[in-house]
């Protein structure tokens, strides 16, 4: 695993570090296979990447877009991660409809729900049960208690080894998350993390010596590229590339 961690100075820096690395991994991908795999995330912090991800000229019939966790609700609910990311950037790009790829919510049980992706992803990716599809990039967050994906503290999908989906635990709430064996597949984990309310759970998941279920944005190490990107209120105590504080 390569890591790579920048501080920037705002808001509008961090997204525009994050579309530049998007882009360099698309292209890459698209030139060495001719399409380019990604997983999103929700929440409040990538609305802004997606909404300047709408106005570029992409090759939008060769990327195919997955997303990496999922709120228990329809698609047209406004908690859907889905929602946010069709409304922000997809619903305005000619991008074909079969390269959209969410976590469909029947509503049966979420564990039928993540088994249905799971068999989806695996024939997307042509990938046997034994072994994890190869992302090209996946978006990350963490909420203010370390969580990343749907991937909560002190549950049980952490100490998921087969499954490449399945569900998470939001104090007693269902959502449909990647597993940490799926996202440490990739070939680049892209983290973006602004606001002062995620500090404590930064010193905690860059710390030598915390626990990994209680944060679980640590237990992300992909065997390829792993980038943490910072705005100023976020990451003001720590040094570009350097995962120890500076004060
Ligand atoms: O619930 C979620 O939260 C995290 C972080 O969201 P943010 O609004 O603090 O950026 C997000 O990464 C995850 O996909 C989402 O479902």
């Amino acid at each position: 695993m390569k890591r790579f961690v920048e501080v920037l100075s705002d808001k509008t820096s961090l997204i525009t570090k994050a579309q530049e690395i998007m882009v360099s991994k698309m292209e890459t991908a698209i030139k060495a296979k001719d399409y380019c795999s990604i997983a999103l995330a929700g929440g409040g912090t990538p609305k802004p990447l997606y909404e300047s991800l709408a106005n570029q000229n992409l090759p939008w019939d060769k990327i195919h877009i997955f997303w990496g966790d999922e709120r228990y609700v329809p698609a047209d609910h406004l908690d859907s991660n889905q929602l946010m990311a069709r409304q922000a950037w997809l619903d305005k790009v000619a991008i074909p409809d079969e390269n959209i790829h969410p976590m469909t919510i029947n509503n049966e049980s979420p564990e039928q729900d993540a088994a249905n992706h799971e068999r989806e992803l695996r024939e997307f990716f042509g990938v046997a049960s034994v072994e994890f599809p190869v992302f090209d990039l996946i978006l990350l967050g963490i909420g203010d208690d370390g969580h990343t994906a749907s991937l909560f503290p002190n549950t049980d999908v952490l100490q998921e080894t087969e499954k490449a989906i399945a569900v998470g635990d939001k104090v007693g709430q269902p959502r449909i998350t990647f597993t940490v064996p799926l996202i440490n597949q990739a070939d680049c984990v892209l983290f973006l993390v602004a606001g002062a309310n995620k500090r404590d759970a930064l010193d905690q998941i860059f710390s030598s010596d915390a626990d990994d279920n209680a944060y679980p944005a640590r237990l992300i190490k992909p065997q390829g590229e792993l980038w943490w990107l910072l705005d100023e209120t976020a990451g003001k105590f720590f040094k570009n590339n350097d995962l120890s504080l500076t004060s």
